[in-house]
């Protein structure tokens, strides 16, 4: 190997130990070796074999470089271009994951428009054809039908490909109607730091459900004699709890009541598609929602989901570090008000469409307009809320933004342990971002970006914010193993160089 090719997967090997919080020394004691000889192996002063790179990838649970094509993907990204033009956001992957679990409340065939080919919604048809739905790609390999057998077959379960989603846990709710006593892997997701699935259990008991956790999978047991009676208050108003709740709801024989319900965009998806199933859901878009449930649902249903607001956000935020004028198409705005309230505080030069609805008729949509804008940074902090606050999956992206405007902004993520410390991997391009503590950033702008080469967070939003940070620098940014963008955007690379944009997917060897 030449020394430059010992210099960069030395590089690769010390971001891969970085993200595990490992020390040299922690590698070191993993492979049986010394500090110094990781030390020498990530300077790249030392000749390393290909059995020495396995090893570390598996200590470190990182492919650090693999041989063929279904390895790891990886993005070489050419920055500084202006992009033009106009861009479709697709539908999201939070409804499109609650959708398909919502399919298993139905007897009959579900059909879903143009849902997102993404791996999050990979990983569970995986799981869902293990199981025995039959699912398959329909009109061109835009739409999903779904078609559940009379019986499913737990025990042949894809873990596996379960796992590797955190949408599992949605499965719970659906399928305490289905079975006395089942199990299901562990959810999983971004590495996000811990993600409580307390509130689930809570919601879930009023339905009888009980679930004891061992080895990886949860272990479910249904006692039919309980039911919800009085109001279910959950404790967080998150949105997958407030989705397992209304799927438990949907075929409880009876009425339940929700408080504390979110009533964010995939919640309202959720529950526009029940409706379809012959569920009455009352207060869609507020805090407490009304479930009239049926038994049994039979019905062969045609749904559309929604736009994804995150997705939106995301390409608003390549026009606006790339400093280009750019057209979103189709973007749901009312997800989004805050986010566009306080861009527009900032400076942001840009116009809006009239409305217009969704295929599912409901949610409304317009088309955005971002022009190349003198940015200040906000007088106030961007803090997430749940909907109708700041979506907390967009606060990433305001560290981008904040690093193009002028001044300092203050960002604090207090919902994940681990998001906000991902987001300084954008000083590796030039940022100027300070870790006040793991919840709270502060940015300096404007930002000059560098090109650089580095490994992809283990987050998807964050992942996405350096993409598009190397988007604005000049030169040629590599970003290694991009599966975590896959998981949640289709096509992202080559539907942002139908705009302009020039980034090459590539894979090893
Ligand atoms: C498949 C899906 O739809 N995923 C979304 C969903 O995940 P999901 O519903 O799984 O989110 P979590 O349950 O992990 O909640 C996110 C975090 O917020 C905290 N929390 C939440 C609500 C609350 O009232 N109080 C509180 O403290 C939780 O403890 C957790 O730390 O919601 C998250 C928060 O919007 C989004 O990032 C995810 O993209
Ligand atoms: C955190 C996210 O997703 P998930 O809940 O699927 O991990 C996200 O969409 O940013």
């Amino acid at each position: 190997m030449t020394d430059d090719y010992l210099v960069r997967i030395g590089q690769l090997i010390r971001d891969a130990r970085q993200h595990r919080g490992w020390s040299q020394a922690n590698l070191g004691q993993a492979l049986g070796t010394s500090q110094s000889a990781v030390n020498r192996i990530e300077r790249g002063h030392q000749n390393i074999s290909l059995d020495m790179i396995a090893r570390i990838g598996e200590a470190l649970d990182s492919e650090i470089v693999s041989l063929g094509y279904s390895g790891p993907m990886h993005l070489r990204v050419v920055g500084g271009r202006r992009l033009s033009g106009a861009i479709d956001v697709k539908t999201s992957k939070n409804a499109c994951v609650a959708l398909l679990c919502a399919s298993l409340l139905n007897s009959g065939r579900t059909v879903l428009r143009r849902v997102a080919r993404i791996e999050e919604v990979f990983r569970l048809l995986e799981v869902l054809n293990s199981v025995g739905v039959r699912t398959r790609w329909i009109n061109d390999g835009l739409d999903l039908e779904i078609v559940p057998p009379a019986e499913l077959d737990l025990d042949a379960m894809d873990q596996e490909a379960g796992r590797r989603t955190r949408s599992i846990i949605m499965f719970l709710g659906p399928l305490l109607h289905r079975m006395d006593r089942f199990r299901i892997p562990y959810a999983g997701g971004c590495d996000l730091g811990t993600r409580s699935v307390e509130p689930h259990m809570q919601a879930l008991r009023r339905f009888g459900l009980s679930v004891t956790a061992t080895d990886g999978v949860y272990h479910a047991v249904v006692d039919r004699s309980v039911t919800p009676g009085r109001p279910i208050t959950l404790t967080e108003r998150g949105d997958t709890v407030t989705e397992n709740a209304l799927l438990a709801a949907a075929r409880h024989d009876g009425t339940t009541v929700i408080r504390n319900a979110s009533s964010n965009y995939m919640v309202q998806d959720l529950c526009f598609f029940l409706e379809l199933l012959g569920v009455t859901v009352e207060g869609v878009g507020t805090t407490t929602l009304t479930v009239h449930g049926v038994p049994h649902i039979d019905v062969d249903v045609d749904y559309s989901p929604s736009e994804d607001p995150v997705e939106a956000m995301s390409l608003l935020t390549a026009a606006v570090v790339t400093g280009s004028e750019l057209t979103v198409r189709r973007v749901p705005a009312e997800f989004l008000d805050i986010e566009l309230a306080v861009l527009e505080e900032m400076g942001l030069d840009h116009d809006r469409s009239a409305e217009y609805a969704a295929d599912n008729g409901r949610t409304r949509l317009v088309d955005l307009t971002v022009r190349p804008s003198k940015l200040e940074a906000p007088i106030d902090k961007i803090h997430p809320m749940p909907f109708p606050g700041l979506n907390i999956d967009n606060v990433p992206f305001f560290a981008a933004i904040a690093a193009s405007a002028h001044g300092s902004t203050l960002i604090h993520d207090w919902v994940y342990d681990n998001r906000a410390i991902y987001l300084t991997d954008l000083n590796r391009l030039g940022g100027r971002l300070q870790l006040l503590d793991p919840h709270r950033v502060l940015v300096e702008g404007p930002t000059r970006w560098r090109a650089s080469e580095m490994m992809c967070p283990p987050a998807l939003r964050p992942a996405v914010v350096v993409l598009l940070a190397m988007m604005a620098a000049e030169g040629t940014s590599v970003l290694r193993n991009v599966y975590v963008i896959n998981r949640g955007y289709e096509d992202l690379a080559t539907r942002l160089n139908s705009v302009g944009a020039q980034i090459e997917i590539f894979r090893d060897i």
